[in-house]
């Protein structure tokens, strides 16, 4: 358990992490999110006392990490894959940790099975391609064999298997009750990752839920209509006291007074309205229906709403993705 009480950490006149309070709670994988700048490596280094706080504090498992006996069997963090020293092998580099922290010398070997490095154990650290060296960083953060993980963006730079892999690694580590807290910015992959998110921009938070729910209150869901009387069915919707936005995605194709002669269908797209009062509607007015469907948000579009408005370094307004 990772657990954050007003945690702050001010530069100058800049609020970097503002009053963030919040639990991230073992047996999950809990996703970090937010734009540049919003935070995240900052928070990071406040749990893991690389940073002072300003104000508030972070705990681990009940503590601050200052007060931790042997921190590597509490914690485990990969915050950046590059803090090796290139001229250690990796089985060196992972040994002079163990040794450190009164780990028993025989988890090295263990850790580089785990990650895939065995047979590049003995190789120096700075000959390594980004992704072994996101591996080699995971291996220490498991060395310890702790009950709290984090990881900042542990898939940057590896390829398809290796982003495979650290999924499976983040699932099997929650499966076993551990807390596992990563960032990252690709949302495709949190979707398929996470349990539960956090949500940042401006170093003040913006969700913490789990993934479900955040994309299930993302005003981009939508519900997808097929029916042979689009434009009935779309006068009547229009009369509907809830705000609901109603667009027909093959307005080019029909003619006239918006009815097809022929039987094949029009499409609707319908925001801001339940799928069970659209359902009810068509019954009521008749309209045969060829689908009714729910047409989900991505966690993508679901987070860009979120942090629209925190969006520090932005290249101007997100292109909206059309419905
Ligand atoms: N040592 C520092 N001195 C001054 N400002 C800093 C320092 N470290 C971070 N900041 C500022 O604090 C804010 C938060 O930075 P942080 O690196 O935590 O964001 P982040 O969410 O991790 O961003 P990214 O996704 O780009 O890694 C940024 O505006 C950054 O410029």
């Amino acid at each position: 358990m990772i657990t954050l009480r007003g945690l702050t950490k001010r530069y100058g006149d800049k609020a970097a992490v503002s009053d963030l309070s919040l639990e991230i709670a073992p047996g999950k994988v809990t996703g970090f999110l937010g734009p540049n700048g919003a935070g995240k490596s900052t928070t990071m280094r406040m749990i893991l006392g690389l940073d002072r706080p300003t104000a508030g504090e972070a705990l681990i498992g009940g503590r601050p990490y200052a007060a931790l006996p042997r921190p590597l069997t509490e914690v485990g963090a990969l915050l950046d894959a590059k803090a090796v020293h290139p001229g250690r092998s990796a089985r060196a580099h992972l040994t002079a940790m163990a040794r450190s922290n009164g780990i028993p010398v025989r988890r090295v070997d263990e850790v580089l099975e785990t990650v895939g490095l065995t047979a590049v154990a003995g190789r120096r650290a700075g000959s390594f391609s980004l992704g072994m060296g996101q591996r080699l960083g995971i291996a220490g953060a498991l060395l310890g064999d702790p009950r709290v993980l984090m990881f900042d963006e542990p898939v940057n730079g590896l390829d398809p298997d290796g982003v495979l892999w650290v999924r499976r690694l983040m699932r099997s580590l929650a499966a076993e009750g551990r807390t596992v807290f990563v960032s990252s910015h690709l949302m495709s992959e949190m979707q398929l990752t996470a349990d539960q998110l956090v949500v940042i921009g401006k170093g003040r938070l913006l969700a913490d839920a789990p993934v479900t729910e955040v994309i299930a209150a993302s005003s981009r869901n939508a519900v997808r209509i097929r029916t042979p009387r689009p434009g009935e069915l779309a006068a009547r919707l229009a009369a509907e006291p809830m705000p609901l936005q109603v667009t027909r995605s093959d307005a080019g194709e029909l003619a006239g007074d918006g009815e097809r002669a022929d039987e094949r269908a029009g499409e609707l797209i319908v925001t801001g309205a339940p799928i069970e009062r659209i359902g009810m509607i068509c019954h009521e007015i008749g309209v045969p229906l060829y689908e009714l469907s729910p047409q989900e948000a991505s966690l993508e579009e679901a987070y860009m709403e979120l942090t629209g408005t925190s969006v520090e370094y932005g290249a101007g307004a997100p292109q909206k993705a059309g419905v």
